[in-house]
């Protein structure tokens, strides 16, 4: 798990570390990685072109000591200085040192020929938009032709939110130092970042327990792990599946597919698309009933294309009054909104899982903080939401969060919900904790998506075929298997 730490979380350790280390050392680990990434992109030094835009603060003293040592290799080094007066001075002096040359904003800057540019404007210390002249440099290197490196954090990124409030730098690598910060990976920050590369500059140990992760391949496979010995089909848990309707039987096939193809218990479906479930997935348990004839589950599945009528309310509230583990998807979101109660009356867990329109039925408004506005949400609820996006986050009522970084465009089809929420009622009918477990099943959602992706455009079915494929990519090699 990695964990994904504020601005204030990261300082806070950093000023215990800046104690007891000598004045500089810090700085001096996170410039050395940082030169480090930029030689691997550049693949050498030697005749390379740099263009470094430098704030007042540390952050431009990171890429001047990051450009001295690029300089002192060979690397033909600019630095672009935003406030002459107030630039880094001990980095300032290496780079002249190692022969980089300074300008001022209006200068020479060498964007249109560089073939990197190191992003010092500001890091975690920035307040607000960027000003103009920030701006426009920002601009310049989006449409130049190097390599654009953000230090730390994207400038005019929110490194806590990933809000871009107005001109940003566009990264496509963001080396960052200490922690990964939640802005770097969520909302429009993750954009910005493009790919994070995390040094460690010794803040581990200081840093608080972070109340943000990022799940990993590792971290999922003990969703995924493979029927033991001693297993039936009911021991891993049953999942009900309540979806569909006759005439549009399609999002109840897909999500008990899903279901299905995610760990192979048992699964029920009970609706009025069982017709079109029967015929599809031969496998599952079908009733053309109500839920509570479905037999024994561990968890449900209620929502997806099941309309918004007073015969779809009255499933929902049928579900939501069991004890089980229940996922809240698509019309059945629309219903919980109009009756929240439903939901905050239950003991048993509930995941919503809502894209932006259907997160605002219930009255919060999703904006640019998306970590914070799920917590406000599942606070309100006492709910677990999994709120869809390009990466997803997942919040629990205390404030546990979830971001994924599996998330592809790819996903963006129709059904791909209905998909999704088979997952998760697959993963929860094993009583596995909520918050954790939803963000399992973003997690192989998205990497479903990428390997169906794999093949060219996909359409929601792709990635039901495809999900044995993606369950074996994340539990990764088996030991001791020689794939032979
Ligand atoms: N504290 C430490 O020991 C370490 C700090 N590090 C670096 O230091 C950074 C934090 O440094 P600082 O606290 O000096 O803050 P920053 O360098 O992030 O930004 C503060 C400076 O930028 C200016 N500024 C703020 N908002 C601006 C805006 N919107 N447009 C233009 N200029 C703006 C401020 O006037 C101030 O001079 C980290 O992000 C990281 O890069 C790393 O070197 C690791 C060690
Ligand atoms: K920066």
């Amino acid at each position: 798990m990695i964990g994904l730490s504020t601005a204030a979380e990261v300082r806070a350790a950093e000023e215990v570390l800046l104690a007891a280390t000598r004045e500089g050392a810090l700085m001096h680990r996170a410039a050395t990685g940082l030169a480090t990434v930029c030689l691997r992109l550049l693949g050498r030094a030697h005749g390379t072109r740099v263009t470094l835009l430098v704030g007042a603060g540390n952050n431009g003293g990171d890429a001047l000591f990051a450009g001295a040592r690029l300089a002192a290799r060979g690397a033909r080094v600019t630095a672009v200085l935003l406030d002459p007066a107030r630039a880094h001075p001990a980095g300032l002096a290496a780079l002249r040192r190692a022969g980089g040359r300074t300008t001022g904003p209006d200068g020479d800057d060498g964007l249109d020929r560089a073939d990197l540019v190191l992003d010092g404007i500001v890091g975690i210390g920035g307040r607000g938009g960027l000003r103009p002249d920030a701006a426009r440099l920002a601009d310049r290197a989006a449409t130049g032709p190097g390599i654009p490196v953000a230090v730390d954090v994207p400038s005019g990124v929110d490194a806590d939110t990933g809000a871009v409030g107005g001109a940003a730098f566009a990264a496509v690598h963001t080396v960052t130092f200490g922690a990964v910060k939640p802005g770097l990976v969520v909302g429009e920050g993750r954009g910005h970042a493009g790919e994070v590369h995390l040094v460690d500059i010794g803040l581990g140990p200081l840093l608080a327990p972070a109340r943000a992760h990022q799940l990993t391949d590792a971290d999922v496979a003990g969703h995924l792990e493979p029927p033991g010995a001693t297993d039936d089909k009911y021991s891993r848990g049953v999942v009900g599946v309540v979806a569909g309707s006759a005439v549009y039987p399609g999002a109840a096939v897909l999500c008990t597919g899903a279901a299905l193809r995610t760990r192979p218990g048992l699964v029920r479906y009970a609706g009025t698309a069982a017709d079109g479930v029967r015929a599809a997935w031969p496998e599952a348990i079908v009733t053309d009933g109500r839920p509570g004839d479905a037999g024994r589950v561990q968890a449900w599945v209620v929502g997806p294309g099941m309309g918004t009528d007073d015969a779809a309310r009255s499933l929902v509230a049928e579900v939501l009054a069991t004890d089980l583990p229940v996922v809240l998807d698509a019309d059945a979101l629309t219903l919980a909104a109009r009756e929240p109660e439903l939901v905050r009356g239950r003991a048993a867990p509930t995941v919503l899982t809502p894209h932006d329109r259907e997160f605002e039925r219930f009255g919060v408004a999703v904006g640019a903080d998306r970590i914070g506005s799920a917590r406000r949400l599942a606070a309100d609820l006492g709910a677990v939401v999994l709120l869809k996006g390009d990466a997803t986050v997942v919040a629990a009522p205390d404030g546990t969060a979830f971001v994924n970084a599996t998330g592809t465009a790819d996903l963006a089809t129709a059904g791909s919900g209905d998909v999704l929420s088979g997952i998760l009622g697959s993963l929860l009918a094993a009583g596995t904790p909520p918050a954790g477990t939803a963000a399992a099943a973003a997690h192989l959602h998205g990497r479903t998506g990428q390997v169906a992706a794999a093949r060219g455009p996909i359409v929601a079915g792709d990635l039901v075929r495809r999900l044995p494929e993606a369950v074996a990519r994340v539990r990764g090699p088996v030991l001791g298997d020689s794939g032979a």
